[in-house]
């Protein structure tokens, strides 16, 4: 377990610090992690009791292909593993948190004649419905207090796994959240079934999925969904980043953080059966709109341009 002294924090098991180098107040360590392997856009490390996953492909604004979701399943594993993580920090870079399933990873899963499936089910079952399942599964069990630090806009998947986590901070009033299924042949996924009347109320869920509207900011304050607007208009978002965490450091100070995992699986307790629930059920629901090629016709469209979402 780890108590917060002198700017550094202590490992009890080892009775001295476990951690390395400092960066301002909050000591950090690039810990190695074993089997796991390296992915270009999505970076980790472990900063005292954070477990700390940054999106750094700002480039695509984020965009992540069904192999980066895997990622971040498997990286919430890791932090669900290590008995010395208590908070799982999710971050990102450039001026989006990120833009949702790549559609050129689309477009590539379905024009890779390398791989014969048996079936359009069969090949949906396999670029779709097992990489979502097993991503908003992750999420919806991990067992670490999951903060999400906006930096910027999500969109689709990602806005999905936004809306699952527990704690959300933004970096300022330009953030919004877009699920676009409606106008990408989809349904909901990644939990946005539940998560979405859970946190905005039905009403306001429906009118912004079926509309394809955006949860703009006062939206995302007015319903407590943010709980802190960190007001940097005009910095960075490593500057973000690093402030996050500073404040993240002193607030932990002091704090018996065994609490903090008890309290997170009694609060999880209330919604974590519907939300299993539901993950089976939209990826079940999405799977005849992928066989059909809806989304296929309109992802592309919105690689060439042609289509656009109403911001
Ligand atoms: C697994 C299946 C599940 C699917 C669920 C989903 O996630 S649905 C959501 C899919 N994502 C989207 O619909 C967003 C698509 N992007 C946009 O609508 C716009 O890019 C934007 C996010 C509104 C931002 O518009 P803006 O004009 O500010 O920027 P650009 O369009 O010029 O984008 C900058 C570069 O980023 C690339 N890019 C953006 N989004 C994606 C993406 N989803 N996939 C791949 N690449 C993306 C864009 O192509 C630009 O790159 P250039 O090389 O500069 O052209």
């Amino acid at each position: 377990m780890h108590r917060y002294i002198r700017g550094q924090y202590m490992d009890e098991e080892i009775g001295r610090p476990r951690l390395v180098v400092q960066t301002n107040s909050i000591a950090e360590t690039d810990k190695e992690m074993p089997g796991i392997r390296k992915n270009e856009k999505i970076s980790y490390r472990t900063v005292g009791p954070f477990f700390i996953i940054q999106l750094v492909k700002p480039g695509n604004l984020n965009a992540l292909e069904g192999e980066d979701y895997i990622y971040l399943g498997e990286l919430l594993e890791l932090a669900d593993k290590d008995p010395h993580v208590y908070f799982t920090v999710l971050q990102s870079s450039g001026r989006f948190f990120s833009s949702g399933a790549d559609f050129k990873g689309i477009a590539k899963a379905q024009g890779d004649s390398s791989i014969e499936y048996a079936s359009e089910t069969s090949k949906w079952l396999s670029n779709f419905v097992a990489r979502n399942v097993y991503v908003t599964d992750a999420f919806i069990k991990h067992s670490k207090v999951l903060i999400c630090c906006l930096n910027g806009p999500a969109i689709g998947m990602s806005a999905a796994l936004v809306a699952l986590c527990d704690i959300v901070y933004s970096m300022n009033d330009k953030v919004y959240l877009l699920y676009p299924f409606a106008n990408l042949g989809l349904v909901t996924e990644g939990g946005t079934t539940v998560s979405l009347p859970l946190k905005f109320g039905v009403n306001t869920a429906y009118e912004h999925l079926m509309f394809n509207k955006p949860f703009k900011y006062d939206t995302l304050c007015e319903s407590g969904f943010i709980s802190k607007n960190f007001n940097m208009p005009s910095a960075s978002s490593e500057e973000f980043n690093t402030t996050v965490l500073e404040e993240l450091g002193r607030k932990v100070e002091g704090l018996y953080l065994p609490s903090c995992l008890g309290m997170k699986k009694l609060l999880q307790s209330n919604h974590i059966d519907s939300l299993n629930k539901i993950n089976s059920m939209e990826v079940n629901e999405s799977l005849k709109y992928w066989v059909d090629g809806e989304p296929l016709r309109r992802f592309s469209q919105l690689g060439s341009k042609q289509r656009k979402h109403r911001l």
